[in-house]
């Protein structure tokens, strides 16, 4: 591959930085959000958003706390233009949400835009043209000078445009479009000429929004580039300095984080990174990044999935499933030791908020390999282990206990989840929490009325003190024997009522729990067995916990005769 063909960035611009804090501070506060998912996002579909579904994303975005929203291009097309006649004529802007227009720096365009918002509440125009070197000499045919008179003609023109409309709320954004591959010093000079221009001061400021419009760079540049704005942009307090990163090397949402450690304000971006070539930044990972480091977002991410299904629909693309925070699989677990630590994560976790008196969604978060409670954006606990040939038996017990509401003993689990494995290398399959019961069911349960030795009836009484008799009518050699045994307890007297037909059972482990609390509910019991040399497990379940224990043992006994 030619490799030779491509410059390295720092050829291509020099950052004046000498010395920077930025790397060692810290982000402890959100930035105001600014989807631009009906613009940008739109403009990168193949079937952009008619009106209904522009509405669905608008409403949604309101619904989910943004107070500034990017709705389009209204010079682009006539469908842009309606939705936002649209929105200007349904009143469906809340008052404490600002929307953005967006235009190039052409008088013919301006006009339409301004057109376009005649009775929105508050406005906020978008103009932008692009800076860099490859633009100005390709795109524009254009010279440093002609472009920064371009856009200064331009700005000049859309502020008298907003000036015929006296009483109307309408601020101004100027994009450099192509910030990141322009000239410090130019760029620094346009935007500072356009600030003086429109007057801007901190109770009307402008907003200078410095776009990575293709990513060209790892993420410490564009911070560079950043905190070179913030320290000389002129009338800093009049400016909201904002970034809008696109993800080319996918490093988007690292570009956007260190550019707010170096002095960003403002974000624009995508939810789940939609837009051009490879997206924007990704507005719900950077949120929830943030989330996860205790800070409030101000963005409403409880229901992720009511998010993502707005955002599928609106933008006929479906999201992968390991996208962060939003992929069906993000929380799930299929490896083994990744379950277990999961499984013994949320028992300690539940644990700790009991001993602490608080509500486990209101405890402090620690469990291993889930950065974010899967609870805190509407997920549920069941997709977080799912079983396939690669799990242990760790995730195997916590969904059968999670599930079904069996604790197997300890010793118990290896053998289940032996049979487990089995079951899911051989079929190559994920085997849900109903397979996992059902394979539990007619491993442990059945066998104690399928198989060889089956009691057809019994019963057990205590004869004295610590002394049991079981009694009862075994079929066994396709025959009806009648038997008698005693012992220490109903199940030792059941061993040897067997051992008085040929089956010299040992009870080796037992265990035994209900399965909920309450009337009615089913006992379930454990018992490992070794039958002559064949040792095995076997389950009993049952409302009554003596038919469970003794049904346990007859599954054992059934188990080892057919092994
Ligand atoms: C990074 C971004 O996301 S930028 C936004 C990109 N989005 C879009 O382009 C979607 C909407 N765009 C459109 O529908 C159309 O491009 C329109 C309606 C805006 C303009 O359409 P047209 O007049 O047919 O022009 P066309 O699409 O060919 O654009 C190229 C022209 O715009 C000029 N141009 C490009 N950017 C700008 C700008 N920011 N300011 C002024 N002129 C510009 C080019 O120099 C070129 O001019 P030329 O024809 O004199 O060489
Ligand atoms: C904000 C602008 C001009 C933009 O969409 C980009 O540079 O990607």
């Amino acid at each position: 591959m030619p490799h030779h063909r491509y410059r390295p960035v720092h050829d291509r611009v020099a950052v004046p930085l000498t010395e920077r804090d930025w790397p060692s501070r810290r982000i402890e506060r959100a930035p105001l959000w600014v989807p631009v998912d009906l613009r940008d996002g739109n403009q990168a579909l193949a079937e952009p958003m008619d009106t209904a579904r522009k509405r669905r994303m608008f409403d949604l975005l309101v619904a989910m706390g943004f107070k500034e929203i990017e709705v389009g291009y209204p010079s682009a097309s006539q469908t842009d233009f309606d939705f936002v006649r649209h929105l200007a004529d349904s009143g469906a802007v809340p008052d404490d949400v600002t929307v953005s227009v967006f235009t190039a720096a052409r008088r013919d365009l301006i006009d339409r835009t301004v057109a376009s918002i005649e009775g929105l509440p508050r406005t906020l125009v978008h103009l932008y043209t692009a800076t860099a070197p490859t633009w100005r000499d390709v795109v524009l045919g254009r010279s440093r000078s002609e472009v920064h008179a371009l856009i200064l003609e331009a700005a000049t023109h859309l502020l008298r445009r907003a000036e015929e409309r006296p009483g109307a709320d309408i601020r101004f954004e100027f994009s450099p479009e192509v910030f990141n591959l322009t000239e410090p010093d130019f760029v620094l000079d346009v935007c500072n000429s356009v600030t003086e221009l429109w007057d801007a001061c901190a109770s009307r400021p402008v907003v200078h929004n410095l776009p990575a419009t293709v990513e060209v760079a790892t993420p410490n540049v564009y911070a560079d580039q950043i905190a070179y704005m913030d320290a000389h942009l002129a009338r800093r307090e009049a400016v909201i300095l904002s970034v809008h990163p696109h993800n080319d090397r996918g490093t988007g949402v690292a570009c956007a984080e260190l550019a707010l450690l170096a002095g960003a304000q403002r974000v624009e971006g995508c939810l789940f990174g939609n837009g051009e070539r490879t997206g924007n930044v990704d507005l719900v990972t950077l949120a929830l990044n943030l989330y996860t480091q205790g800070v409030n977002p101000m963005i409403d991410f409880s229901d992720i999935d009511a998010v993502r299904e707005v955002v599928e629909h609106c933008t006929r693309l479906p999201l992968h499933p390991r996208h962060p925070y939003g992929g069906e699989l993000v929380h799930t677990a299929f490896s083994g030791t990744h379950q277990d630590a999961i499984a013994k994560g949320m028992a300690h976790h539940a644990k700790q908020a009991a001993d602490r008196g608080l509500d486990v969604a209101d405890a402090p978060w620690a469990v291993p390999y889930l950065p974010i409670d899967p609870g805190d954006v509407g997920r549920t606990y069941e997709e977080v282990i799912r079983i396939n040939s690669q799990s242990g038996k760790g995730g195997i017990a916590h969904l059968l206990r999670t599930q079904h509401g069996l604790d197997l003993p300890r010793t118990m689990r290896p053998d289940f989840s032996r049979t487990v494995q089995q079951v899911s290398d051989s079929s190559g399959r994920e085997l849900s929490h109903k397979d996992l019961w059902e394979l539990f069911r007619t491993t442990y349960l059945s066998p104690a009325e399928d198989g060889p030795v089956r009691l057809v009836s019994w019963n057990t009484t205590e004869t004295a003190p610590g002394e049991h008799r079981f009694t009862c009518v075994l079929h066994v050699d396709e025959e009806e024997r009648h038997c008698q045994g005693s012992g220490n307890g109903p199940l030792a007297a059941l061993a040897d009522a067997l051992g008085t037909v040929g089956i010299p059972v040992d009870i080796l482990h037992y265990a035994e729990h209900a399965t909920t609390t309450g009337p009615g509910s089913h006992a379930v019991s454990y018992a490992e067995c070794r039958v002559r040399d064949v040792t095995c497990w076997g389950a009993g379940w049952d409302t009554s916990l003596l038919a469970a224990s003794v049904h346990s043992v007859m599954a054992a006994v059934n188990r080892a005769a057919m092994s």
